[in-house]
């Protein structure tokens, strides 16, 4: 028997379905008694040439069967809900530890192992939530009595098979440790494996251009092949703990047995007696029979733990709260809810960051105000940390020392709508991908689309708003997706504006109807732009440089 405590504490958050679950296995398990009473009834009235008592012991059998039948259906749904419940609690802790702001500069995780987790992972625990643990519940509810009724019959026959429940519960727990190892091992390598797989999705076509289909279909086929082997070596293992319980049962039953035909042969007991310890013996390891078959059929689920445990998925959701990335240090506290109207003025005031293993600071005692009514632009050499600059404004980092206000207070995440340079578009259509911050009516999209220079195409599409975008936006031309995701920002309404390059992927006139855009933008929202293109901020009043971390005035 293997105790995982994780689970253990995740199905005991539904006490309800935990004991509803149980207490039906129990009921299943009184049939399979019955039914072992009736049918050592009906042998001994066959022996003893009673035709009505065999009469009345065969139409109690078919009675108990049918019941049973009932009773395993309503069960088995049972089960699925304690598994179901568990399953949801645990992705849904996880999905909130794993969609974090700070996600974007984890460098530890990747992405195709995360899936890996939240997918395979969790369904994984299924088995051994809903028919385990109210298997383990079961052995020392049920193995007792069985138990006890043997050794009123015969206290050899009882011993036999108390020995032998006690070596098949504890016996495979000498190979726990090595299990552990093992599954730590196998669930490293699917991660891997699904790591690879989904980078090579998703570079496919630099994969092929760089002529490395070949390289990287090798590369798979290595971790394929060190998955296979950790599972076999994982499975080898729980194979040779199958062993110990086989032994175990069948050990028992043969001694309980063999007594019970002793007796019988000697003359001690009568024919109904043997006949009841020959069937409870069997009938005592029923328990411990189920508990092996659910063990199994979890079993390479569970090599997940450990790696759901570092997903967060057994975190409690109170102490998430607690460790709220969203409430960030350094003055910005960020709360989600409001939504802001207009703000005058974004201030930075000695702001600082450096990245957790890096020497330096990247941002060094930076000051900077932004106001409403004109375009600000920063401008700086490749690294010099605009984009870390636009990632403490929006709260995805911390900042080591400094604040951030928004007409006096701190600014919040609401606050700020972005456009970032290679911006995120959603499997959907148009209009899902314009409405994902909330419900606009058709005039203010509409509005949106035209300010951002996108309304004409959208138009001249067959099915304009309703035009499918494919994941990732990879059916538009970059053009079209930044000014969708201009489009978007606008229609969050926030007072701040961040925009990362927006005219990189744009030619000469587009670009400059996009800063038009933004000038107009200005009027009515701070506008804070990231840019590379010289020739764009011709009629820009604000050029601010970032040079060590600084940002200083750019000459004219
Ligand atoms: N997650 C990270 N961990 C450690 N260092 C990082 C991380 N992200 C960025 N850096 C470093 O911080 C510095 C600033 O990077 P940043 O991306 O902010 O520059 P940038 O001015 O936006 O560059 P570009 O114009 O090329 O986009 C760089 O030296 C970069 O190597």
């Amino acid at each position: 028997m293997m105790i995982v405590r994780e689970l253990w504490r995740e199905a005991a958050r539904f006490p309800a379905a935990l004991t509803w679950s149980t207490a039906l296995l129990l009921l299943v398990f009184l049939t399979h008694l019955a039914q072992a009473v009736a049918i050592a009834w009906s042998m001994s009235a066959v022996l003893r040439g009673h035709p009505q008592d065999v009469v009345a012991a065969l139409s109690l059998i078919v009675g108990i069967a049918l019941a049973r039948t009932g009773l395993s259906l309503v069960q088995t749904s049972a089960a699925a809900r304690l598994g179901g419940d568990v399953r949801q609690a645990l992705r849904r802790r996880a999905m909130r530890a794993a969609l974090v702001p700070e996600r974007l500069h984890d460098t530890a995780t990747r992405d195709g192992a995360m899936r890996a987790g939240l997918g395979d992972g969790i369904d994984g625990t299924d088995a051994y939530v809903a028919k385990y643990i109210p298997a383990v519940a079961q052995v020392f509810l049920a193995c007792p009595v069985v138990v006890a009724a043997l050794l009123l019959l015969s206290p050899a026959a009882g011993l036999c098979v108390a020995a032998g429940i006690v070596l098949a519960l504890v016996g495979p727990m000498a190979w726990k440790r090595m299990m552990a190892r093992r599954g730590l091992d196998h669930w490293d390598s699917y991660e891997a494996l699904s790591a690879d797989m989904l980078e090579s999705l998703r570079g496919m076509a630099t994969l092929r251009t760089l002529g490395d289909v070949p390289g990287t279909r090798r590369r798979l086929n290595t971790r394929s092949e060190a998955l296979r082997r950790a599972t076999e070596r994982v499975m080898r293992v729980s194979l040779a703990e199958t062993a110990v319980i086989d032994f175990a049962v069948q050990g028992g039953i043969v001694a309980a047995a063999t007594v019970a035909l002793t007796h019988a042969a000697t003359g001690q007991a009568p024919a109904i007696e043997t006949y009841l310890i020959l069937l409870l013996a069997s009938e005592a390891f029923r328990p411990i029979r189920d508990l092996s078959r659910h063990w199994h059929a979890g079993f390479l689920g569970l090599t997940a733990i450990p790696g759901l445990a570092r997903l967060g998925a057994f975190t409690p959701d109170r102490d998430m709260a607690q460790g709220d990335p969203t409430s960030a240090p350094g003055g910005a506290a960020r709360r989600e809810g409001t939504r802001g109207g207009r703000a005058e003025v974004l201030r930075v005031a000695g702001l600082s960051f450096r990245y957790p293993d890096a020497h330096d600071d990247v941002i060094r005692d930076l000051g900077l105000t932004a106001r409403r009514g004109s375009l600000t632009a920063i401008v700086g050499e490749s690294g010099a940390g605009k984009s870390t600059l636009f990632d403490l404004l929006l709260g995805f980092l911390s900042p080591g020392a400094g604040h951030i206000t928004l007409d006096g207070r701190p600014v919040r995440s609401d606050d700020i709508a972005v456009v970032s340079q290679r911006p995120v578009l959603f499997a959907g259509t148009i209009r899902d991908n314009l409405t994902a911050t909330g419900t606009p009516k058709e005039s203010d999209i509409v509005a949106a689309c035209r300010a951002a220079g996108i309304l004409d195409e959208i138009q001249n599409l067959p099915r304009r708003f309703d035009t499918e975008v494919a994941e990732a936006g990879t059916n538009l031309s970059g053009g079209q997706r930044q000014r969708l995701a201009l489009a978007r920002a606008l229609l969050a309404h926030r007072p701040v504006l961040l925009v990362d390059e927006p005219t990189s992927a744009l030619d000469a006139t587009r670009a400059a109807e996009v800063i038009e855009t933004l000038h107009r933008v200005a009027r009515d929202h701070i506008v804070i732009m990231i840019s590379h293109r010289p020739e764009t901020l011709a009629d820009v009043p604000d050029v601010l440089r970032l040079d060590a971390g600084h940002l200083v005035r750019s000459a004219p």
